[in-house]
């Protein structure tokens, strides 16, 4: 199996589950997904990695940095930014987001990478409303980056958060790695399996 299909099967086993869910936006759903679970483990973050720096040098990219808001992008920035020095592809560096300014210290909004003027990559484990993201995307410009391309672990098509990003993006591609119907079919078909 590659690594997008090793990364799909671990999300599947490790962080979809069914059930009633209050969700970010304050909406419900019947299944979440806990990317953390997965992020978070030792091969999902390998994995992670691997398949995010595949991505983004498949396309071209070439950012300086990738970040987005805390805490759903942190582990995928950190599994990036190791990846691309282990595969020796250029380094990216990383930077988060806080939700809201620190008040004491260096009153930072953005950490890590403040390199103003460099191509950035915006991303988030989940894409539901796309709220999050778009708030990564406004801080992130709103510092001086430029934001060439936005990424997503999982997308919940249903929520429809797709156009929302896209418009904030202005242009910049909008990519998901897997859908939460994949990772929801992936679950089931491991769940058969099992038995
Ligand atoms: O597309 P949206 O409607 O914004 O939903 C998706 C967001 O929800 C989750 O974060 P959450 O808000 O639970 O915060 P956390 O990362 O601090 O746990 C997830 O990590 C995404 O960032
Ligand atoms: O919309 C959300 O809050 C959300 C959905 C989901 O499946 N996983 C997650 O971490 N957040």
């Amino acid at each position: 199996m590659n690594h997008r299909g090793e990364l799909l099967s671990l999300l599947a086993q490790k962080s979809f589950a069914l059930g009633q869910f209050k969700l970010s936006s304050g909406g419900t759903s019947d299944y979440y997904v806990d990317c953390r679970v997965t992020t978070l483990s030792a091969a999902g973050a390998h994995l992670t990695g691997l398949v995010f720096l595949n991505e983004i040098r498949n396309r071209g990219w070439n950012p300086a940095a990738i970040g987005g808001l805390t805490m759903g992008a942190d582990p995928i920035v950190t599994a990036v930014s190791i990846a691309s020095v282990l595969e020796g592809t250029g380094e990216i560096e990383g930077f988060l987001v806080r939700k809201a300014e620190k008040e004491h210290g260096m009153k930072n909004r953005i950490e890590g990478f403040k390199g103003k003027g460099s191509r950035v990559v915006i991303v988030d484990d989940v894409c539901t409303t796309g709220s999050s993201t778009i708030q990564a995307i406004a801080a992130a410009r709103e510092f001086g980056f430029e934001v060439t391309g936005v990424m997503c672990l999982v997308e919940r098509l249903e929520a429809m958060g797709r156009p929302a990003v896209e418009s904030e993006a202005g242009g910049a591609p909008f990519v998901s790695v897997f859908t939460s119907d994949e990772v929801r079919v992936r679950h089931v078909e491991l769940k058969g399996a099992a038995k």
